[in-house]
């Protein structure tokens, strides 16, 4: 398929990122997150870091610039479609329409979105809402891939990992690091079981600053998040990440310590209840040390002896 409004004829995922951004006019500004991925081979990966099986008839993207992802999401969305509807397979067609929306904080680049994918916006393939992804309703999308605005990144991928969807995120890769970091590992901490909490999280490819322009001042990582259900079951979801983010608090200390000083925190009633029927090897490991089914366990204790009061 082609987009004649660029006066290119250009076939979706052809789009050169440094032409769009000059076409775009406005200048990517580092101060407003705007760091725009340059580098091809980059960008033909990431459509493909979905899981196989995902369900890919809605896909957002957040924060979409000058459009290089958006451009490589559409050939992604259009070639598939075209393999579906020549494949003689058993699995019954997908009845939802192929679209993507892109939310864009920047209005001028959000004028831009529409006007470079003017035909697939006329097609109903293209979707610009502009606004900023922490106040916009999200659509009920199938999956997320996005090359996220820094500032706010953790915001983002704690209001998308709870809709148990499909996700490619891009982010600095020391935040991605803890993401993904197992029980013991120095950088296990909160965001590591809150995340993992959702799905299983990896890191799919390390990129490089120079992949960027402007170039960002960190090194950058694509994490993919497959959602599943825990290996544990909790109350009280609210409470146990509440929980978790008190005993990191006091990742240094005992968990019998880190129990004891953060039910400001916690918004336990009575810790010292829930110390006295912890278990002892337990409560003297270290809160980095402990497996997030470990930590449900006690999260579920505490729940039914330290009497938390409601957030
Ligand atoms: C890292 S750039 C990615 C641009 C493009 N997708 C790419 O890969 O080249 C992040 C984009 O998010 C936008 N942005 C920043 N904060 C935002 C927010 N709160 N909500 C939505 N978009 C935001 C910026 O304007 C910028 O276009």
């Amino acid at each position: 398929m082609t987009d004649s409004s660029t006066g290119e004829g250009a076939a979706y995922g052809s789009r050169d990122p440094d032409a769009l951004a000059r076409r775009a006019g406005a200048r990517a500004d580092p101060d407003r997150d705007q760091h725009f991925l340059v580098d091809d081979r980059v960008l033909d990966r990431i459509p493909g870091y979905l899981p196989e099986n995902a369900d890919r008839s809605h896909l957002l993207e957040i924060g979409g610039g000058a459009g290089a992802l958006t451009d490589r999401l559409l050939a992604a969305a259009t070639a598939e479609g075209d393999d579906e509807a020549s494949a003689a397979t058993a699995a019954p067609a997908d009845p939802s329409p192929r679209r993507i929306t892109v939310i864009e904080r920047d209005g001028a680049f959000a004028e831009f979105l529409r006007e470079e994918f003017a035909t697939a916006v006329a097609d109903g393939l293209l979707d610009v809402v502009e606004g900023d992804a922490l106040d916009v309703d999200l659509p009920p999308f199938s999956a997320c891939v996005a090359n996220l605005p820094y500032g706010v990144s953790s915001e983002i991928a704690f209001r998308l990992l709870p809709e148990k969807k499909p996700l490619v995120l891009m982010f600095q890769a020391e935040f991605a690091d803890r993401m993904v970091a197992s029980a013991g590992e120095s950088e296990y901490g909160r965001l590591s079981v809150s995340a993992q909490h959702y799905a299983d999280v990896e890191i799919v490819e390390r990129v490089p600053k120079e992949a960027f322009d402007p170039q960002p001042a960190v090194e950058s990582a694509v994490v993919r998040c497959t959602p599943r259900d825990p290996d544990y079951v909790v109350g009280d979801e609210a409470f146990f990440l509440r929980f978790v983010k008190a005993l990191f608090t006091q990742r240094r200390k005992t968990v019998r310590n880190a129990v004891r000083n953060t039910a400001h925190i916690s918004g336990l009633d009575e810790p010292a209840a829930v110390v006295d029927a912890a278990d002892e090897e337990l409560l003297s490991s270290r809160p980095g040390k402990l497996e997030p089914a470990a930590f449900a366990a006690l999260a579920e204790l505490a729940r039914e002896r330290g009497a938390p009061t409601e957030a």
